[in-house]
């Protein structure tokens, strides 16, 4: 569904993203793992179009995005919902909703279904987004993203700030969501055993490249702390991290 190649982005003199690919199949969970710095936000703000100082290729469905807006890639199915949420705060969670729906494409993601899979938004509906706490939030910008209809959602540290119990509710949605098998997903996590558990597969970076690359089941946890804190070069199943 997803396919990147050879992505490169800058920030002026630091090259933040050296050259990585990878690919999301339709109904898979891919989880992004990697320290403070590695460049995980920076690469998914190069896919979705946001960080424009970068090289490389990007595919939907088979089809070339790599030279269009951001706007026009939410419209070509793919979202995301961006580390620190970033809603309307003076509107209210519905008109969030629908604002997003209006700009993406149409589909099995109505105002309906989206509250269906994150039923903590119909209780503060009519609540000014700027009112609702961290897990709220954070909910409704999953909830922006479905109202687009993608093919695949990037989803940047979900759960960071939140407290254990949001975080578990936000994980069930994201269940219910993997369950459905039509949305590609992508979960940039720092919380390496939820990422485990959650995601069909698992890339770390490191430094801008792909340190380990694999089935979540069949990577240990020697092998992911290793290539998360760069202390070995072996890579597991998936790639040789650099020297
Ligand atoms: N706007 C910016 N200007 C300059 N350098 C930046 C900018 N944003 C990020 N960087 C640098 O690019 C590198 C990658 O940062 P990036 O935020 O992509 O990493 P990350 O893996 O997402 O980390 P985090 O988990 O802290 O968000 C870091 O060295 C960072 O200092």
């Amino acid at each position: 569904m997803l396919e990147v190649r050879n992505i490169q982005a800058r920030h002026g003199l630091l090259q933040a993203v050296r050259g990585i690919s990878f690919q999301v199949r339709r109904g898979e969970v891919l989880g992004v793992i990697g320290a403070n710095g590695a460049g995980k936000t920076t690469l998914f703000r190069a896919i979705t179009g946001v960080h424009t100082d970068m090289t490389g290729s990007v595919f939907l469905n088979g089809r070339d995005i790599s030279t269009l807006r951001p706007s026009k890639r939410v419209a070509a199915g793919l979202a995301m919902v961006p580390e620190g949420r970033r809603l309307f705060p003076d509107m209210s969670v519905r008109e969030n909703l629908q604002v997003a729906g209006e700009h993406g494409r149409p589909g099995e993601w109505t105002m309906d279904t989206v509250l269906d899979a994150l039923p903590a938004l119909k209780p503060v509906l009519r609540s000014l987004a700027g009112n609702l706490s961290g897990g709220q939030r954070q909910a409704v910008a999953i909830g922006r993203a479905l109202m687009t209809n993608p093919d695949v959602v990037i989803m940047d540290e979900v759960s960071l700030g939140l407290s254990p119990i949001a975080i578990e509710g936000l994980y069930e949605s994201l269940a219910q969501l993997k369950a459905s098998g039509k949305t590609g997903i992508v979960v940039v996590e720092q919380d390496l055993r939820r990422a485990t558990g959650f995601a069909d597969r698992i890339v770390c970076m490191l430094e801008g490249l792909i340190t380990l690359e694999g089935a979540a089941a069949e990577l240990s946890h020697d092998d992911i702390t290793n290539a998360y804190f760069g202390l070995d070069n072996t890579g597991g199943e998936g790639r040789v991290s650099h020297a």
